[in-house]
């Protein structure tokens, strides 16, 4: 096992024979060339003397690095501190001996045999087979006996790698040990074992010169944003390994000195070195502490930064901050940028990149997640994170911008955070403080999400109740940027029973819909598509005004025009005023189509009178409503009733979107005991296809499948469309909106959201037509109050509508918007939902499930037997709206009789009240010679010692005026209250 000649040994040692030779000379061998025999004393003679000049290694050598990223914190005068991410990278040599070495080594005792390293985790780990000798050493300068501040320690920690001499003393390594806070466990023992053993036998350094200086640079690093914010504070308690001490601060053995020299300088080097390093630690113990100093980046001492371990000299005390004690002139570069440090601490925010890389302000840096968590090895621990938990927050502050965050009614959780430019982990954490354990794609209810907003600073801004829009994001500028094209306008037949409402529907379809299907009436999906010469015409096929107004009463305004018919031999009947009256209130333009006119009994004048009546006057009599007789019958006219409708949309310009998502409105909508929900969507802007996404009021789904009006499969539809779909989760009401959906997961929570708050939403629109409420927040300019009046009789209808009319005054406008002879019927409230308006009941009670739609929708529903009542109610409740007067009121006077002046309070007034009172909380005017002097409030009252609330007349007291001591013998104070007086119409 052993080799025989020196040359041999050498080769053995995959070294030079000749520096193998002098390094045995060193030794005390004497030996005259490389072909001398070397025994197995010699080779311990070798060992020793290089173990006593150092330690050190040389064979194969296994280079080990590692990286780990630990934080540390620097606390200010302000009580702020900053956090500071630190990289040490180090390498560690390990040299793989001959097994004959180890065997001869395993001789010696254990306190010498360092090459007999069972322990080391790397020699398990990495060569099993061989000897390992840890020679990488990583230097603490500051590390340095007992630095009391963790961020000495730390620093000391950032501070450096030492590049493994060929020498480095096992010292040295368990040196390193004592500062590096992030060493596992298992190499912590190694290294202390390997500070426990003595001097690793080394053959031969002389070659290790090539490699002492290894990269050992530690990277003072700004925090990085994905990176796991560590901020373990790394403790003193590395000082505990600390303690196996620098006895052996290396200093490189040349291959070439002399083992006695070596030994001299050696000695002389670490000297050097503990005094070098403790005047660092000192140095950096000071720039740490210094409270939120800007300090400005040293420029690092270049000698000092290529101080290698083979350059001791930089050591010198002058190059405080550089010196590497531990490893004097270890062969180590420069470790830490004094700038890099300094200017992180002090200029974090002036700096972008520390703010992109994840600025401790941002939630990002907030170190959420487990410490550790991606460094692993990250020495930081757990409890220390959290302790670094309200620094982070303050920080945040340092940096922190208060958004408006518009919260819908449901968001989740990865949402919210996006709306606040924060992580995800932020909104979670605060969830969690506040007792909810939620996950990022969890969906947040309004109120809740708004509490998390308004916890991180933010402002937040309850998004509008069903307002789709608040959930999808559209930007109305996009939507506005779509070319609107002209549509075909939507009409709806009106008029009274029996006057040929569904006949002259039916005409028009069994005509005009495309050839080839008339007559195959088998789809019916309540709307349809008329083409004329003119152009297309899209009928609401739900005759009469009560489907109409049931559908403004949800809000919807699904109708263009509307055609009224009138039977030319019945002419007007209390149901076509009912439908003027509520195509007026919407403010929908008539045509009129005077039926029946084949009837020998038709009176086309008689109609076109009677309506005049109504105030709709046909353009031949200098109105603005067109007038057409036709007859459902034979078809006369209907063209001219067609063209007519087109002329007059025309005029309404009626224009939508079409490239763009789909909005429509439910038409009708029922439950198919094959298809499921089916609903008819009359499409309003932009086209709808099949696959798209929609939300119709509480309901969503998918568009599984849409037929058009002869329930033929259809793949889109633009404006003005009627189509029947299926693949609605839900049977929607007629009047819904329909919106399509970009994202059915959205989709989803806004239905599910819509079902849950359905109650809120009702609750909100009950507040709408109470009568005492009717005018409440209203604005400037005239207000309108909207009546609708249901009486037994003609008469008293007549005389409560004009009664009530002429309540109006330059503010307050009345508007009786239908006014009828009869019960109150369903119809008459989704009239009064529609319009805003209250019901009056004069002598007449409502139906009962037109008292229930009441109900629910919060309608005002009043009944009355007698008239003035009525006019005495709604007078009332207008002067409510007036605002109040003011009115002052002079309730006292006061003459000042002495003026005392204290330095501290200012003038005082010995007062006597002549007349009234004065209260404390009074406004007062200074009168001198009965004129004004000042105006403004009393700053105290008191009757000798004690402060009183009022003073009565012929009582003195004491007075001082609130922001005025200009007071004088003889002044009067008069005392006045502002009062509000409730106005009423009469004043
Ligand atoms: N002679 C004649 N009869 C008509 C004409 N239009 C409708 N009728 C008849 O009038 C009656 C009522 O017609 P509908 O179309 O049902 O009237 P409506 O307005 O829809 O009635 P409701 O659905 O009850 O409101 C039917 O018997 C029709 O045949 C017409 O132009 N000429």
């Amino acid at each position: 096992m052993s080799s025989n000649t020196v040359a041999q040994f050498a080769v053995e040692l995959k070294m030079p024979a000749n520096v193998l030779l002098e390094q045995l000379r060193s030794a005390g061998v004497e030996l005259k060339s490389v072909d001398d025999d070397v025994t197995d004393a010699d080779k311990t003679r070798l060992l020793d003397s290089l173990r006593r000049a150092h330690g050190g290694s040389e064979g194969k050598k296994i280079t080990l690095t590692r990286r780990q990223t630990s934080e540390i914190r620097q606390a200010d005068g302000s009580g702020r501190s900053r956090t500071i991410q630190v990289e040490v990278r180090k390498k560690r040599v390990f040299v793989k001996r001959d097994p004959s070495e180890l065997a001869s080594d395993a001789n010696k005792t254990a306190a010498a045999d360092t090459d007999v390293l069972p322990e080391s985790p790397v020699a398990s780990v990495d060569e099993p087979d061989t000897t390992v000798q840890n020679i990488g050493v990583q230097t603490p300068a500051a590390a340095v006996d007992s630095a009391p501040e963790a961020e000495a320690s730390v620093a000391a920690d950032s501070h450096v790698e030492a590049a493994g001499s060929p020498v480095a003393p096992a010292d040295e390594a368990a040196h390193t040990t004592a500062v590096d806070a992030s060493d596992t466990p298992a190499e912590s023992a190694a290294s202390e074992a390997v500070g426990e053993a003595a001097a690793p036998a080394t053959v031969s350094a002389a070659s290790d010169q090539s490699e002492a200086p290894i990269d050992a640079e530690p990277v003072v690093q700004e925090p990085v944003a994905d990176a796991e914010p560590e901020l373990t504070e790394v403790k003193p308690a590395q000082k505990r390994k600390g303690k196996a001490d620098v006895k052996t601060a290396a200093q490189p053995v040349q291959a070439s000195a002399p083992s006695k020299a070596v030994t001299d300088a050696v000695d002389l080097g670490r000297d050097k070195a503990r005094r070098a390093s403790e005047a660092e630690a000192a140095a950096l113990r000071e720039m740490l502490s210094r409270p939120r100093k800007v300090l400005k980046a040293p420029e690092p001492d270049p000698a000092a930064l290529s101080g290698t371990l083979h350059k001791p000299a930089g050591a010198k005390a002058a190059v405080k901050k550089d010196a590497k004690p531990g490893v004097a002139g270890a062969g180590v570069k420069k470790t830490i940028k004094a700038s890099e440090v300094s200017s992180s601490w002090t200029d974090d925010n002036a700096r972008k990149k520390p703010a992109q890389k994840g600025d401790a302000a941002t939630p990002s840096r907030d170190g959420w997640r487990a410490p550790g968590g991606k460094g692993g090895k990250g020495g930081n621990r757990g409890g220390r994170n959290r302790n670094a938990q309200p620094e982070r927050q303050e920080q945040q502050a340092v940096e922190f911008i208060a958004r408006d965050v518009h919260v819908p009614e449901t968001i989740t959780v990865a949402d919210l955070a996006h709306k606040m430019s924060v992580k995800a982990a932020e909104v979670i954490k605060h969830l969690m403080k506040l007792g909810q354990m939620v996950t990022i794609n969890q969906v947040l209810d309004q109120e809740t999400a708004m509490i998390v907003v308004e916890e991180l600073g933010h402002v937040a801004i309850a998004a509008k109740l069903d307002d789709p829009e608040a959930f999808l994001d559209l930007n109305e500028g996009e939507q506005a940027e779509v070319e609107s094209l002209p549509r075909a306008p939507v009409v709806t037949v009106m008029g009274h029973v029996d006057h040929g409402k569904t006949s002259l529907l039916d005409y028009i379809r069994r005509t005009k819909v495309a050839s080839g299907e008339a007559g195959g009436i088998t789809q019916h999906i309540g709307a349809y598509n008329v083409k004329t010469n003119r152009g297309m015409v899209t009928f609401l096929d739900t005759p009469g005004h009560e489907a109409f107004t049931a559908m403004r009463a949800r809000g919807a305004k699904a109708t263009d025009i509307v055609i009224l018919v009138v039977a030319a031999d019945d002419g007007v009947m209390p149901q076509t005023k009912e439908a003027i009256h509520h195509a007026k209130a919407a403010g929908v333009p008539l045509v009129v189509a005077i039926n029946k006119i084949d009837k020998p009994g038709a009176n086309s004048d008689r109609v076109k009178q009677e309506l005049v009546a109504e105030e709709v006057v046909p353009e031949e009599y200098g109105g603005d409503v067109p007038f057409v007789p036709v007859s459902a019958k034979t078809g006369e006219g209907i063209e001219a009733l067609l063209e007519n409708v087109l002329l007059q949309a025309e005029m309404l310009e009626l224009k939508a979107a079409v490239d763009a998502p789909a909005k429509g409105i439910v038409i009708e909508a029922r439950l198919d005991k094959g298809r499921g929900p089916v609903a008819t969507i009359l499409v309003q802007s932009g086209t709808l296809s099949r696959g798209d996404v929609v939300l119709a009021g509480a309901s969503f789904g998918r568009v599984r499948a849409m037929l058009n009006e002869n329930g033929k499969p259809i793949n889109s539809a633009g404006p003005s469309i009627p189509v029947e779909i299926q693949g609605l989760t839900e049977v929607p009401a007629a009047g819904d909106e329909l919106i399509s959906l970009a994202d059915e997961r959205k989709a989803r929570e806004i239905a599910l959201f819509r079902q849950g708050k359905f109650r809120d939403v009702k609750l909100a629109r009950q507040q709408a037509a109470k009568l005492e409420s009717m005018f409440d927040g209203a604005g400037e300019g005239v207000q309108t109050l909207e009546l609708i009046v249901k009486t037994d009789v003609q008469g008293s209808q007549e005389a409560l509508v004009s009664s009530l009319v002429k309540l109006s005054t330059e503010e307050v406008r009345v508007r009786v918007v239908h006014a009828a002879v009869g019960g109150i019927s369903e119809s008459d409230i989704n009239l009064a939902i529609a319009s805003n308006a209250v019901v009056i009941g004069f002598n007449v009670r409502a139906e009962q499930s037109a008292k229930k739609l009441a109900e629910h929708n919060g309608i005002d529903l009043r009944y009355y037997n007698i008239i003035y009542d009525a006019v005495d109610d709604v007078r009332n409740a207008m002067s409510g709206m007036l605002a109040p007067e003011k009115k002052e009121e002079v309730i006292g006077m006061v003459e000042i009789r002495e003026v005392y002046t204290i330095s501290r309070i200012g003038s005082i007034a010995g007062c006597m009240v002549t007349d009234g009172v004065v209260r404390r909380d009074s406004q007062v005017r200074l009168l001198r010679d009965n004129v004004v002097h000042w105006s403004g409030w009393l700053e105290s009252l008191r009757r000798f010692k004690d402060d009183v609330k009022e003073v009565k007349s012929g009582f003195d007291c004491g007075i001082t005026l609130k922001g005025n001591n200009d007071i004088q013998i003889g002044d009067q104070l008069e005392i006045f209250e502002i009062k509000e007086v409730a106005r009423t119409l009469s004043s």
